[in-house]
């Protein structure tokens, strides 16, 4: 792939954002705070423009019939927008993840080595129809000192371009050029963003798992994939009725939409037949529907049969889907399997039981007694977050300021050369932290 392909206009942007980034990657953290405080400032002065722009893109989506929960996501009301803007001043306040000394360390009289966490540089992130997930992802790629290319969901179009219209507004006062940040629209444009190795250090796309791989797919660009949430509650023999009960409402309707809203709830078989009429009244007062395995018909003869797609389907609504299993074993056999690595909770009193599950279950958040709608950079004190990576490798789960950086090793010697530590009279290492 060549940058001939992409459209000017789109390597104009990204030029403008790498030189801009360049120039934040090396600001003190006065002078970013400083900016995140105008973002803040910017973002509370365009609030009125911000909010009208939401309702047009909520009225066109309703019009196109999107589904409820998705709405709800693409919703900013007064109270999600002052949460917001809260949010970007508590990134402000956190301390600096930049210029940290990771390893100081003496090699030999003289020679001493340090690594030292520094920006990525470019960000490309690729998000869904939620307006507030580009403040969050502002807030942190300035405090880590990235530029970021933010492309949104289409539903949200109105509202982001409000949004980040409001947060140049505010840089221009500041050290940061309004430049590092940027927004596109059309998928076009995502197309030519990963073309733009050139320019941008690393593409985080938050979307389905096809959607993560096709990304993988079409980029020489590192990719950090925040894919889809198949999240799992299950419910152990010794669990405490009640607190499944709560637990189990909880991760699924408090944001169904969510990526860490549980999607199958897996039962032991001989909890089931106490559990289940339980959890399945409490589930319908909130207007869930259940489907559920042979063995979980017969309990619950009113709900309509499961089959193999609904294990590996995120319904993103009010949807549950309940198998009942004979063991923590087969509990875990069926999480590894249809499972995305996100975030997955057991509900037991028995701690070796749970103790089992956090170390057999290869998921990005093993959760025990708690709701999986805790998988959230906010909740885990990170001021914010860019999005949940479901990757393998680091950074896994929410993703915060820690998640922005990498690290250089900077050398300093007086005239040492190698061949001094090799050969017969090899001179050895100290290697002395300091
Ligand atoms: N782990 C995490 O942090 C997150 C995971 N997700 C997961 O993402 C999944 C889908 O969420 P949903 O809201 O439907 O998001 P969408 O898949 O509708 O959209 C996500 C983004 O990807 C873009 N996109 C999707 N398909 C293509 C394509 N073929 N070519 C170019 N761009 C594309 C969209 O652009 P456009 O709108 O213009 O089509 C949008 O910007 C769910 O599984 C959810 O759990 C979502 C958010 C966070
Ligand atoms: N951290 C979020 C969930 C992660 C996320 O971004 O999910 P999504 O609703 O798919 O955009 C939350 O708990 O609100």
């Amino acid at each position: 792939m060549t940058i001939v392909e992409v459209a000017p206009s789109l390597v104009s942007i990204a030029e403008k954002t790498r030189a801009a980034a360049s120039k934040l990657a090396i600001l003190s953290t006065e002078a970013k705070n400083e900016a995140i405080a105008a973002i803040a400032q910017g973002l509370e002065s365009a609030r009125e423009e911000i909010l009208q722009a939401n309702v047009a893109d909520c009225q066109a989506a309703a019009a196109e019939g999107i589904a409820k929960p998705l709405y709800k996501r693409l919703q900013l009301d007064e109270h999600k927008l002052r949460d917001a803007i809260a949010g970007v001043r508590d990134v402000g306040k956190l301390a600096d993840p930049i210029g940290k000394v990771q390893i100081h360390r003496e090699l030999d009289t003289g020679l001493v080595l340090k690594r030292i966490s520094c920006p990525l540089g470019v960000l490309g992130i690729i998000f869904e129809a939620r307006p507030e997930a580009a403040i969050q992802i502002v807030s942190l790629a300035i405090k880590s000192g990235n530029g970021v290319i933010l492309k949104c969901g289409k539903e949200a179009v109105r509202s982001c371009e409000a949004i980040v219209k409001a947060i140049k507004q505010g840089l221009s006062q500041t050290a940061v050029s309004p430049d590092a940040v940027q927004l596109l629209t059309t998928r076009e444009e995502t197309v030519g963003l990963l073309k733009l190795d050139k320019y941008v250090d690393l593409i985080i796309p938050r979307g389905s798992n096809s959607f993560v791989r096709f990304v993988q797919e079409n980029t020489r660009i590192p990719v950090l994939g925040h894919a889809d949430g198949i999240c799992h509650a299950y419910i152990d023999q010794a669990a405490d009725i009640n607190k499944a009960v709560e637990i189990t409402v909880d991760a699924k309707i408090q944001y169904a939409a969510a990526c860490n809203a549980i999607e199958t709830l897996l039962v032991h078989q001989a909890i089931a037949g106490e559990f289940l009429p339980k959890v399945a009244a409490a589930l319908a007062a909130n207007h869930v529907e259940l489907k559920g395995d042979q063995r979980t018909l017969e309990i619950l003869p009113n709900i309509a049969p499961a089959t193999e797609v609904d294990w590996e389907t995120e319904y993103s609504d009010l949807i549950l889907s309940v198998k009942i299993v004979d063991s923590l074993e087969d509990a875990i056999a069926h999480i590894n399997q249809y499972g995305s690595r996100h975030t997955d909770a057991i509900i037991t009193e028995n701690i070796a039981t749970a103790e089992s599950f956090f170390g057999l279950v290869n998921s990005a958040g093993v959760f025990h007694n708690c709701s999986t709608r805790f998988a959230d950079g906010f909740r885990y004190g990170f001021g914010a977050e860019v999005g949940i990576s479901t990757q393998q490798m680091p950074p896994r789960g929410p993703v915060g300021l820690e998640g922005l950086v990498t690290y250089k090793y900077q050398m300093t010697g007086n005239g040492h050369i190698v061949a001094s530590y090799t050969g017969s009279n090899a001179k050895a290492f100290i290697h002395r932290d300091l």
